[in-house]
């Protein structure tokens, strides 16, 4: 009996597969960027998560991105809830995780929270509960205007599910006449592919509210902004103009001609035989998002980008006297948040016309002698520092909203501490620090590549690859400790250590934000 059922489900992908598609809609070519500084906002909630699955939207050069028509969107549809196996609830729960997800990459709750999920009748209504309930879970408050229900059980589900969240409903006659003022994101899940002629009552009216709105509320659009013709567009103008556009699957035709800001990709289910059969040209997701950036970045202004710091007081009394233990906790905390290069610091110094220079590097070890790094004596670094022995770092833990300032006087390791730590580095890096004459001009790549090739070759052996004589470490013996705790209203916490002429006591002293 299995194998009859077995048998018949691959005779209805290899049908599907096999199957001539449909005329291939125009394809259009746009660009993918990385994310910009605005997404990577810090919020109160987030001041000290852990960084595990952050998602980047996207690190592609560049990519294409194909275009469904309405009649290829509802074919995929069918193919996916038929010989593919999925279940409409699946891909609805799925669809409204990307659009809560993109909706949490680019709106913060700190500042976004009142959200207002207008749902239709169909599976784009549907798609529009399922991501309020997320939206709920992520910390906002949404709303929910559901004017014309079905009573299919899959809805009356989300409808439950959302209530047993006191999610409040509203009905189109008690939303308030401004709606700029109740809420801060609208999200339209009101028509999906499926739209056709002119929108019907009650939805024209709340269209029609949706074309006047001022700058805030956002409008976030759910696969269509709603009352654009599906692959024409918003064609007689003065349709609604979305800030975002989820488009789930691939964009429909009508895509093309948003030109918000935020145009995000969901719907992380497409089999390849899907994507194949109409070839589909997808970007791919980040590590584990369910969203991804499409089109242009949004622009910024640089003067309005910020981030309000909330944090745990930091107070004279809960902290260390001794500025290595505390500079210890915070590292320690910084590690266990699982911040990426927790030991990265910026490294500053001046050379003898009292000229400053930084660049990062990587602290190797730490105590009460002092902090260590590593690097090539004839540096430029190097040269500032045989020319003057200070020195500061900067540690910048954005996560924690932490910064540890770092001074004093430097001097080189002893050898043997600097051969004991070069040969425990990857031989690669061995080889690469005899191949870089650090800090001077290179002809090209290639100088470097060649000479790395060949030393690899030499010491293919395992034999000991010997320490250039020019690299080595140094340790900062610290005269000076800032630690500084974002706050509020810029308000910050900044407790300095300091040493006096003779003394060995550290005083501690709070310094001004
Ligand atoms: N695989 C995928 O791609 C996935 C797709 N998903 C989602 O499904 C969406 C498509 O869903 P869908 O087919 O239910 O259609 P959708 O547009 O929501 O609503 C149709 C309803 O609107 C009505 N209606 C139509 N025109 C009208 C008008 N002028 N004025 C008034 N009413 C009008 C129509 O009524 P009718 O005209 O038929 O009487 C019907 O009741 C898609 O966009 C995506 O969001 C995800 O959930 C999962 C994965
Ligand atoms: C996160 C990070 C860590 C780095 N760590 C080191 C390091 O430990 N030692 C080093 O010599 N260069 C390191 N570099 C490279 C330096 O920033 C710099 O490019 C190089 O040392 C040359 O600097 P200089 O010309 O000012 O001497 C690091 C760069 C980054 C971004
Ligand atoms: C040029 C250079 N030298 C040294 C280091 C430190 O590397 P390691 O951790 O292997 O000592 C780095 C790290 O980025 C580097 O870029
Ligand atoms: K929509």
């Amino acid at each position: 009996m299995r194998t009859v059922i077995r048998r018949r489900v691959t005779r209805m992908i290899s049908a599907f597969l096999f199957q001539p598609p449909l005329p291939i809609s125009p394809k259009h070519q746009y660009s993918l960027l990385p994310l910009t500084t605005t997404q990577r906002f810090l919020t109160a909630s987030h001041s000290f998560r852990t960084l595990s699955t952050k998602s980047i939207p996207n690190m592609q050069d560049s990519a294409s991105v194909s275009y469904l028509s309405q009649r290829e969107a509802a074919e995929i549809d069918e193919t996916l809830m038929g010989p593919l196996g999925f279940s409409v609830d699946q891909l609805m729960e799925l669809a409204g995780l990307s659009v809560a997800t993109s909706v949490a990459e680019v709106y913060k709750p700190s500042e976004y929270s009142r959200v207002l999920a207008i749902c239709g009748p169909g599976n784009n209504g549907g798609d529009g509960l399922v991501a309020a309930r997320h939206l709920h879970h992520f910390g906002y408050k949404p709303s929910i205007c559901y004017p014309k229900r079905t009573s299919k059980s899959l809805y009356t589900g989300l409808v439950t599910q959302l209530e047993s969240l006191s999610v409040p409903f509203v009905s189109l006659e008690d939303l308030p006449e401004n709606l700029s003022e109740d809420f801060d994101v609208i999200i339209d899940a009101i028509f999906g592919f499926s739209f056709h002629g002119a929108p019907r009552p009650p939805f024209d009216a709340i269209i029609r509210r949706l074309q006047t709105l001022q700058k805030r509320p956002v409008i976030v659009s759910v696969d269509i902004p709603s009352g654009w013709h599906v692959e024409e567009g918003d064609h007689e103008g003065g349709g609604i103009k979305p800030d975002m556009l989820v488009s789930l699957t691939a964009p429909k035709l009508c895509a093309k001609s948003f030109s918000g800001p935020h145009h995000f990709l969901g719907g992380r289910f497409v089999p390849p035989s899907v994507a194949e059969k109409y070839k589909l040209e997808l970007p791919s997701y980040p590590g584990t998002s369910m969203c991804v950036r499409i089109g242009k970045p949004p622009k910024v202004d640089i003067s309005a980008m910020r981030v309000n710091y909330v944090s745990p007081e930091l107070l004279e009394d809960q902290v260390e006297s001794d500025p290595v233990l505390q500079f210890r906790k915070w590292f320690d905390e910084a590690v266990a948040a699982g911040l990426r290069e927790t030991n990265a610091m910026a490294l500053s110094t001046t050379n003898k016309d009292r000229k400053p220079s930084s660049r990062m590097v990587l602290l190797k070890g730490f105590d009460e002698n002092g902090f260590v790094w590593f690097t090539n004596y004839e540096s430029k670094k190097g040269s500032d520092l045989s020319e003057n022995p200070f020195a500061a770092l900067l540690f910048y833990w954005e996560d924690m909203n932490r910064q540890v300032r770092i001074e004093g006087p430097v001097e080189r390791i002893s050898e043997e501490e600097s051969e004991n730590y070069y040969h425990s580095r990857p031989r690669g890096s061995q080889i690469g620090a005899i191949v870089s004459k650090q800090s001077s001009v290179v002809p090209g790549r290639h100088v470097l590549y060649d000479e790395y090739e060949e030393l690899t070759k030499k010491y293919s052996d395992g034999s000991v690859i010997p320490k250039p004589k020019n690299w080595g470490g140094f340790r900062l013996k610290p005269n000076l400790f800032e630690f500084w705790q974002g706050q509020p209203s810029r308000l910050h916490d900044r407790l300095q250590y300091s040493l006096q002429e003779g003394n060995p006591a550290w005083i501690i002293r709070r310094l001004a934000p």
